[in-house]
């Protein structure tokens, strides 16, 4: 007891970089974790090249980040990308096409788990968006309590351009920053909106010119709290946010069945499969163009 408090003392005086959960390819750390020792706030920041998609090991870094930013009374927590184009690309698609069964399970309850542990993070959370935020990257971000975007990039639950229908549980996530009705059209369109249209509607609180004004604009918003009791602050977000949490965690096991019925119909295989060859195309021709 009395060696986790001098840890955590420790942590909050000096900055510090994780290293925790590597990468198997390059051995170098799916999340960087650094608390300043002046503010006291944490920033996360996903790093797992080409484009932060969601694997097992990335949702478990960054629930175990999440988990030592609470235990070590940071005073927030900014989630941002090491990437500068891509926030985060949301889920592997490689986890979710032609999956092994047994994996595919437990990526799910994974996914299920990241969105509980930051949507319920007893700190005060931000998203620094530094780069494009589609499906569960504007999922992380939307679990976040503010939203600041840097121009030009795009974020939102486009699952229905590939052939997914969003859990209940994720659309919540949306219909806790955007009106009911365009919610609705956004969901059902697929929409990816511009960083101006975000801010337009209200999916992003602000915009910034860079990431170093994002990081700064994500602190003053934890700044705002700090004439609040963090016991009492932590308290009401749990409370607001209740219902939408009990949704999932009351029938974890059926949106579990749900999404493995859902991901392994043929129809949603092959759907996948297209728009995941489309997306290597891309990247083949731009390659070959640079
Ligand atoms: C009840 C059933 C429910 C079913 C599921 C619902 C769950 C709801 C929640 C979330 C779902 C998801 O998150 S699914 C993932 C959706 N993601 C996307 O649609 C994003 C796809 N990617 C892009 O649009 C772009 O890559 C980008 C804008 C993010 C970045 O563009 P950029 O030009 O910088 O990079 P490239 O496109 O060239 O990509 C580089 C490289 O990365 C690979 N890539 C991209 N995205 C993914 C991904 N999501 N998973 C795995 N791999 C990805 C891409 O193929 C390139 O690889 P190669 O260079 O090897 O070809």
């Amino acid at each position: 007891m009395l060696r986790s408090k001098i840890l955590n003392r420790i942590r909050l005086l000096k900055p510090v970089i994780d290293r925790r959960c590597m990468s198997s390819a390059s051995k170098t750390p799916l999340t960087l974790l650094e608390v300043d020792d002046k503010s006291g706030i944490a920033t996360l920041s996903l790093n797992r090249p080409p484009v932060n998609s969601l694997n097992i090991d990335l949702m478990n870094s960054i629930i175990e980040s999440i988990t030592e930013i609470e235990g070590n009374k940071s005073r927030g927590l900014i989630l941002t990308s090491a990437n500068d184009r891509v926030f985060c690309a949301g889920l592997d698609l490689n986890e979710l096409h032609k999956p092994n069964q047994e994996r595919l399970k437990e990526f799910w309850a994974v996914f299920q788990d990241v969105w509980l542990a930051l949507h319920l993070c007893s700190v005060p959370t931000a998203a620094a968006i530094n780069g494009h935020a589609p499906a569960g990257g504007c999922l992380l971000a939307t679990a976040c309590e503010y939203r600041v975007m840097l121009p030009q990039m795009t974020i939102g639950l486009n699952e229905t351009q590939f052939g997914y229908m969003a859990p209940k549980w994720v659309m919540l996530s949306y219909l806790s920053v955007l009106p009911r009705r365009l919610a609705e059209r956004a969901l059902t369109q697929g929409k990816l909106f511009t960083t101006a249209e975000a801010l337009d509607v209200g999916l992003v609180d602000e915009i910034a010119a860079s990431k170093e004004e994002a990081l700064a604009k994500c602190s003053t918003f934890i700044d705002s709290f700090s004439k609040a009791n963090p016991l009492a602050r932590s308290l009401t977000k749990k409370q607001i946010r209740e219902p939408d949490v009990q949704k999932l965690i009351a029938d974890r096991a059926g949106d579990l069945k749900e999404c493995l019925e859902y991901i392994n119909s043929p129809l949603l295989q092959d759907g996948l499969g297209a728009y995941f060859e489309a997306l290597k195309q891309k990247s083949r021709s731009k390659a070959g163009k640079s």
